[in-house]
């Protein structure tokens, strides 16, 4: 693997006196796809969370392009390239389409970040932002919703985008839509770590995946050579196999 853009180091994170992860060790490459599987509860969001600086941790435990940034304040993380798709979408309710996105123009400006993403490429992209774009977002579906929660994502000029669960709740058709715009974020640059439940999903939409459990990685490797008997044991830990 070339050298990681990102990459964690014995990441620990903890909730008060619960200790969520356990020395989590990971590494993305430029333009890679990683997914991040495991049962509800494994930490994937929390380890999302701590790479983003929502959680205290070193600054030796993430690192981007080599250079520690653990800990730092959210806004600055975009500042430096990280993006994330929240679980749930947190999108401005009460303003349309456009004014969410336009939120993530004006941020990108204010923190300097310049790349390939505008307006236009988006909706291009996704033409449905193009065609509601003076539509309140609570009026969109849950797929359309989510289509502009990775836009404003993109709209900070990501080097990294992480994305939590993003197929959640949507019907398939709608899930394959919003994979489909994955080559060409990736085409820009952009590595997308992808938090999936859906793991076949996960195997056929990313280069490689790591499996989590209960805090820890019980699992990594090319998505196309992991087998649903690793994928199974690494899932549920013991000697489950997937069916
Ligand atoms: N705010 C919180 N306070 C205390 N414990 C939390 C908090 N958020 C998550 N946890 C706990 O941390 C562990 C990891 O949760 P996390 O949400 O990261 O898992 P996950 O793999 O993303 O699962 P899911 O798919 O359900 O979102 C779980 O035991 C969860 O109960």
């Amino acid at each position: 693997m070339t050298d990681p853009v990102l990459s964690t180091h014995a990441l620990v994170a903890r909730y008060g006196d619960f200790q969520a992860l356990y020395g989590v060790d990971f590494q993305i490459a430029e333009a890679e796809a990683v997914a991040l599987i495991g049962a509800n509860g494994a930490g994937k969001s929390t380890f999302l969370r701590a790479i983003m600086g929502l959680l205290p941790v070193a600054p030796d435990m993430v690192r981007l392009a080599g250079q520690p940034i653990g800990g730092t304040p959210t806004d600055r993380m975009v500042q430096k390239g990280i993006a994330i798709v929240p679980e749930g979408r947190r999108l401005f309710t009460g303003m349309s389409v456009e004014d969410n996105l336009r939120v993530a123009v004006d941020q990108a400006e204010r923190l300097g970040r310049k790349g390939g993403w505008s307006l236009a490429r988006l909706q291009q992209l996704f033409p449905i932002l193009r065609d509601k774009a003076r539509t309140p977002v609570q009026s969109l579906s849950g797929g359309q919703q989510q289509m502009v929660s990775i836009g404003r994502a993109l709209l900070c000029q990501p080097r990294v985008l992480l994305c939590d669960e993003i197929s959640l709740g949507l019907a398939p058709k709608v899930i394959r839509e919003i994979y489909a715009a994955l080559p060409e974020i990736r085409a820009q640059g952009t590595s997308v770590v992808l938090v999936e439940q859906d793991v076949g999903l996960a195997q056929s939409a990313s280069d490689r995946l790591y499996c989590m459990l209960e805090g820890r990685v019980t699992l990594t490797g090319a998505s196309g050579a992991v087998t649903r008997e690793d994928i199974g044991r690494a899932y549920f830990g013991g000697s489950h196999a997937m069916v």
